[in-house]
């Protein structure tokens, strides 16, 4: 049990020295020799603080019944006049840089994300105390999903008027005054109009310390050597000896790569999956609540635009359409999607440069280089197309089912088979279950870090469009060149693996989105919670108190068994397997770190609880 309150990274606010006005901080550290944490207020003033000078966020929401009862307005104007040590004050002369009008951008970000916060965060039960004197900020106990409990947290949440308390006004530094009272004034147009939020995810992000990915360097590296990688890895592929010895294959002339013809059918797969995506069949459904409160619209209509697509393909090969095109010539299709996604990247940066502040990714950073890699407009849209949410599921991923049923064609025409091999039937049955969940749940999507967190950018254009068909496909493509005869006790054993590894993944990702969508649900009430300061739960047994992302477990485990029925000959098939590890662990990593300042010392509580992250006594 730490004796301290407050955790590093933890988001809170700290007293202003000499005053009784409170501001957002971080902890950066605490000195146990003199009791003192030293924070940073946003302006990057840092402090040492008493622990008495710090408050959990949330206990400032709880004074709606306490004993200030001034109006928010009136309250406001009133502490403003007495705000003469403002922290967001700066020293004269030093407070805009050359970056200063992206520093603006991410200002009025954060100051919009302040007042959401005084908006939109649902009222804190009594449980954790009305008084900041009583609630702490740690998790009060852990408890089992008590349903009678929760059902009165959940009308708290639910009710419009009762979740939204304006109390923060005096927290705002001065120099922000003018923004604040016109976007507010402009919030409370709006807010009327959205139901409150249960998800606050880009509203209670703080700002970030540091750039992901490596920052510019890193991002540089990975846009410089993702396709690099990805055409060395098809090139050795293509070679009768793949092995390491042979590396690095011949290269072609990039003219040999070019062709009009596979450019113009790359165009016709993306338009005609657009084409499906603008269909007005599927359910329609509301994403996680953005900065300014809004909610868009998401149309799920993927699963139907598989079922389309496979009607497509069907009848082309009942007409006998040569689909085995496709494998003659993949990397001429590999470099047409390349440079499609750069051209769709180059288009994302142009136009968020026109977009609105407050609908930028809370991951840009305001370098160019790095913004271009990770996106810089969280939700592009042309109309009610959202870009991003459509690439992310349908060109790239239903593209890849399709690459491998070329593959399984490809591997009997080149092998003479009248069947296609067990290995092949595998891979296409594993890759293919893999694909149909990721469709039929396609709501899960709308929660995740991409959707809510990462621009869309290069990364995610060149990773949806481009890596995920044409490298996810890999142990296909190299079955078609190098075949391996499975036995059926060792394909009986990798199905069972496959198996295992899906029910870890389907069930724990199927019990959190449940947990989330309904903290109430029955059918949870079993399962052992920790409370945050934010009001949402975390779950500490059942799947997620195995290991704290046993999705990534399951999904690693069916990972190994894609590649293994292409045999031990090669490390090559084994790719996916290598990359998805690193992937998954950097993911958890960044998973981790918004977590820690999400929820504080709730998330060291369930990480001691909990301590492995992905793989029980290893990591
Ligand atoms: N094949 C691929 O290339 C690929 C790549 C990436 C991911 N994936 C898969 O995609 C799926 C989604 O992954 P993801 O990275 O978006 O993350 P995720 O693991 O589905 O979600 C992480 C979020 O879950 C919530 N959470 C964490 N611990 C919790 C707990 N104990 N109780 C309740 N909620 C908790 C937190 O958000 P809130 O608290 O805000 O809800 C956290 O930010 C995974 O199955 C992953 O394996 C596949
Ligand atoms: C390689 C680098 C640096 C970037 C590319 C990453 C990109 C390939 C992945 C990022 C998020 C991933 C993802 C899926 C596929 C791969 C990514 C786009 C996913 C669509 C696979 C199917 C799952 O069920 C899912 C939950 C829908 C996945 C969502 C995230």
């Amino acid at each position: 049990m730490p004796s301290r309150k407050f955790a590093e990274g933890e988001v809170v606010r700290g007293r202003w020295p000499g005053s009784s006005l409170y501001y957002e901080v971080e902890i950066l550290s605490y000195d146990n020799k003199s009791q003192l944490y030293t924070v940073k207020y946003k302006d990057g003033t840092e402090l040492e603080l008493k622990e008495s000078d710090v408050k959990p966020l949330k206990s400032f929401k709880q004074r709606k019944g306490g004993s200030t009862s001034s109006s928010p307005s009136r309250r406001r104007s009133s502490r403003s006049r007495s705000r003469s040590r403002s922290p967001g004050r700066a020293p004269k002369g030093s407070r805009r840089s050359a970056s200063a009008s992206h520093q603006a951008d991410i200002k009025e970000k954060e100051t919009r994300r302040e007042i959401l916060q005084v908006k939109l965060t649902p009222l804190v039960l009594k449980p954790f105390g009305n008084s900041i004197n009583v609630y702490n900020g740690e998790p009060e106990h852990t408890e089992k999903n008590d349903i009678s409990r929760k059902n009165k947290q959940e009308k708290v949440i639910l009710s419009p008027e009762g979740s939204f308390i304006a109390t923060q006004y005096s927290l705002r530094p001065r120099r922000e005054e003018v923004t604040v009272k016109e976007i507010e004034s402009k919030e409370q147009k709006r807010l009327p109009k959205v139901p409150a939020p249960l998800e606050t995810f880009q509203v209670t992000t703080p700002q970030r310390k540091s750039l992901e990915f490596g920052g510019v360097p890193g991002a540089s590296l990975i846009m410089l050597g993702l396709p690099a990688c990805l055409f060395l890895l098809l090139l050795q592929c293509r070679q009768k000896d793949p092995s390491l010895l042979s590396f690095p294959p011949p290269l072609p002339a990039l003219g040999e790569l070019w062709e009009a013809r596979v450019c113009g059918i790359y165009l016709l797969w993306f338009f005609i999956q657009a084409l499906f995506y603008l269909l007005p069949i599927g359910k329609v459904v509301e994403g996680t609540p953005l900065v300014d409160g809004r909610r868009l619209k998401y149309r799920l209509n993927g699963f139907n635009a598989f079922v389309l697509t496979s009607a497509i393909v069907g009848t082309s090969l009942f007409w006998g359409i040569e689909l085995c095109y496709v494998y003659t010539h993949f990397l001429q299709f590999a470099l047409a999607a390349t440079v499609f996604s750069v051209v769709l990247s180059v288009y994302l940066y142009a136009r968020s440069l026109k977009a609105p502040r407050d609908e930028l990714s809370p991951a840009s950073s305001g370098n160019a280089v790095y913004d271009f890699f990770i996106g810089r407009e969280l939700n592009p849209r042309i109309g009610v197309f959202d870009l991003k949410y459509f690439c992310e599921l349908r060109p790239g991923l239903i593209g890849w089912v399709v690459v491998n049923l070329v593959m399984l064609l490809a591997e009997m025409k080149v092998q003479e088979r009248g069947t296609p091999s067990l290995a092949m039937v595998l891979v296409n049955s594993f890759q293919l279950l893999y694909v149909v969940d990721a469709l039929w749940n396609e709501e899960a999507l709308l929660t995740t870090m991409d959707i809510i967190h990462d621009g869309f950018g290069f990364m995610l254009a060149f990773g949806d469009l481009v890596w995920v068909p044409f490298t996810y496909s890999l142990q296909a493509f190299y079955l078609v060149s190098h075949p391996h005869d499975l036995s059926w006790p060792l394909a009986s054993v990798i199905i069972a693996l496959k198996l295992c590894g899906y029910v870890i993944f389907r069930c724990a990702n199927s019990q959190k989105n449940a947990f989330r969508k309904n903290p109430t649900d029955p059918k949870l009430a079993h399962l052992k919670t920790i409370h945050t300061s934010t009001g949402k739960s975390l779950l500490v047994s059942g799947w997620w108190g195995f290991v704290r992302h046993p999705n990534y477990l399951g999904d690693l485990i069916m990972a190994l068994a894609w590649s293994l029925p292409c045999g031990f000959n090669h490390l090559l098939p084994y790719f996916y397997v290598i990359y998805f590890t690193a992937l998954l662990v950097h993911r958890e990593a960044r998973d981790e770190h918004q977590c820690k300042r999400k929820y504080g010392l709730a998330w060291e509580k369930y990480c001691q609880r909990v301590p492995y992250r992905i793989l029980p006594y290893v990591y």
